[in-house]
């Protein structure tokens, strides 16, 4: 509700999450109030691993709508490439490949088609995919992904997947994007740069936040869609408010200098899963 009444209107959800109804009644409600209707908003779900059979796509969308108390979505994405079984635990980190399904992503994206022709959603997409992964779609398939959610922060720039999602006309959505500040310390994740004293700093001279001058120069800069999280309020706030103001080249290049090509969100439980999407270099 507070992210609505602060003026967002893209919602990212995800099956597993299990955030569609809280944001289907927070939607519901705002719309009873006359602050937006249906169509003002952009609602975006995931289909969950354990259900990458081709025939299990629609039926689990239904289940999001459902949820979300919706007869459609206005974008669909396979969440990961990797499946799961439907009867493994939906984050099956210690059972190693007995959770593993061998569902080929060409076979989901079929029930993705399908769940388009139907109306339940109107864009379908990707999330976690690899160029190679994108690649094999492209070559298959009769409605293109329109889309590809995966991480992009300063710390993780992914400028090489970014240029190769343009080249096809594929959006780029940037998760993490401020980092994920509650994994720092976590073995290997680097401190996110809005915690950099320079950035900070920086900041201040264009009286804005460090979050605000991070997420400015990936909209700006990287040319992508940021979905920032946060459950404060002033943050929600905060984070809406970027677009009023133009980074200095010289600052573009100090945060370009902080890449470190190192990723917070890397699911490596599931490294050794024949549709892993991170072995490759983009
Ligand atoms: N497709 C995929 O596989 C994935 C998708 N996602 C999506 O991306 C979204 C964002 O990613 P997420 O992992 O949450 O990481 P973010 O980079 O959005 O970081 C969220 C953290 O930053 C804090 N924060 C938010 N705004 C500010 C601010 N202005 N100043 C200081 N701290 C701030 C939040 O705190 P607080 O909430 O306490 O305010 C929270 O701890 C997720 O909600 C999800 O929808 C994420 C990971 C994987
Ligand atoms: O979307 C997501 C949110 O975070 C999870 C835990 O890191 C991810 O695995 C998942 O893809």
């Amino acid at each position: 509700m507070n992210a609505i009444d602060a003026g967002y209107r893209h919602i990212d959800c995800a099956w597993r999450y299990g955030n569609e109804r809280d944001v289907g009644e927070a939607v519901e409600q705002k719309i009873s109030e006359g602050v937006i209707s249906r169509g003002d908003m952009f609602i975006t779900t995931k289909l969950w691993c354990n259900f990458h059979e081709k025939n299990k796509v629609v039926p689990l969308l239904k289940d999001s709508l459902k949820n979300l108390k919706m007869n459609y979505v206005d974008l669909f994405l396979i969440h990961w490439p990797f499946g799961f079984k439907e009867e493994a635990p939906s984050w099956p980190k210690n059972k190693g490949k007995s959770a593993y399904s061998d569902v080929d992503i060409t076979d989901t994206w079929q029930g993705m088609e399908k769940a388009y022709d139907l109306g339940l959603a109107r864009n379908i997409g990707v999330s976690n995919f690899n160029k190679s992964q994108i690649e094999k779609l492209l070559l298959v398939s009769r409605t293109r992904p329109v889309c590809n959610q995966v991480e992009v922060n300063p710390n993780f720039n992914n400028k090489r997947l970014i240029a190769y999602c343009k080249s096809f006309d594929i959006v780029v959505v940037g998760y993490c994007p401020l980092g994920r500040i509650e994994s720092f310390g976590r073995p290997g994740v680097p401190k996110p740069t809005m915690l950099d004293p320079k950035i900070m700093k920086m900041a201040k001279k264009y009286n804005k936040t460090s979050a605000q001058v991070v997420l400015n120069y990936l909209v700006n800069n990287l040319g992508v869609a940021v979905i920032p999280k946060s459950i404060t309020k002033s943050r929600i706030i905060e984070n809406f408010n970027i677009f009023d103001f133009q980074l200095e080249q010289k600052d573009i290049d100090y945060i370009e200098s902080t890449n470190k090509n190192a990723r917070v969100c890397l699911a490596s439980y599931f490294g050794d899963h024949k549709d892993y999407p991170f072995h490759d270099e983009f």
